[in-house]
């Protein structure tokens, strides 16, 4: 018996940081060949897919290497770091029969098209997989707030928050054992709590606009798929 997504169309945030898998900088081979496994899985079911990547893995703004530089030049540093894995996962999706876009916020003409919402929105009904590079274009914001924002953009049914945790804790689960899993919680509760999951920015946008959330591991064979089955996956933020 086939089996029917929740969703019709998501807005997957994946984390530039889970990409490195057990390494410590860049894209782990193997780890990107899981995740796309697990993106054709839901590709298959129908889902039409856009992607927003991190660059953690790579470069971030408030880094340590980025210390005394001008903060705005670091960002975009970050910004196309974000490029990068973008490109690497397309090349990823396209070794395994999927067809994928980039669409870059900021213009890099020669390898990736410019952000064009009507041309990914068509991109997405013809069942193409979009990734969205660049983050918003501009410094000062994160690939977490780009994903909320390209989300709505898309009038996508829920933002999936695929990273290297299981769902939003109580508090840090990597520096506090003692934290505790949410199974649901609230955008307010989030944000009163200052859970650091997701920036803060990001949590307000999905507010405002009534975009939920599901934090999920994309280490768990099979995690996205059931989450877009609406099995009991991660934890839900909302409304
Ligand atoms: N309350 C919390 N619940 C869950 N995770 C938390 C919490 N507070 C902090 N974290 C941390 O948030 C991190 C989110 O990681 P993730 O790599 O997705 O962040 P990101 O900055 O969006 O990624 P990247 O920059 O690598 O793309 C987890 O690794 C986790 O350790
Ligand atoms: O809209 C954006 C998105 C990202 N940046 C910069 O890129 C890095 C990497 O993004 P992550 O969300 O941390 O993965 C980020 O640290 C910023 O420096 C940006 O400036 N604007």
């Amino acid at each position: 018996m086939s089996q029917a997504p929740s969703y019709k169309r998501i807005l997957l945030k994946l984390s530039g940081e889970a990409l490195m898998g057990d390494d410590n900088y860049g894209i782990n081979r193997s780890t990107i060949e899981q995740i796309v496994g697990q993106i054709k899985e839901v590709v298959e079911l129908g889902v039409q897919v856009g992607i927003v990547i991190g660059g953690g893995n790579i470069f971030r703004g408030v880094s340590s290497a980025a210390s005394g530089m001008d903060r705005a030049t670091a960002d975009y540093m970050g910004m196309m770091a974000t490029v990068m894995n973008a490109l690497a996962l397309k090349d990823a999706m396209g070794k395994v029969g999927l067809i994928a876009r980039v669409q870059s916020a900021l213009t890099m003409q020669q390898i990736a098209e410019p952000y064009v919402r009507g041309k990914a929105m068509q991109y997405l009904e013809e069942g193409k997989v979009v990734i969205f590079g660049a983050g918003t274009g501009n410094p000062f914001f994160t690939t977490d707030t780009a994903a909320a924002l390209r989300g709505m953009e898309m009038n996508v049914d829920i933002m999936l928050k695929a990273t290297k945790v299981d769902g939003v804790y109580t508090d840090d689960p990597k520096k506090n054992p003692d934290a505790v899993r949410y199974q649901t919680l609230t955008f307010d509760e989030a944000i009163g709590r200052n859970l650091k999951v997701m920036d803060a920015t990001a949590f307000a946008l999905c507010r405002d606009q009534h975009l939920n959330i599901k934090v999920f591991s994309i280490f768990k064979q099979g995690a996205l798929k059931r989450v877009v089955l609406g099995e009991d996956e991660g934890t839900l933020v909302h409304c």
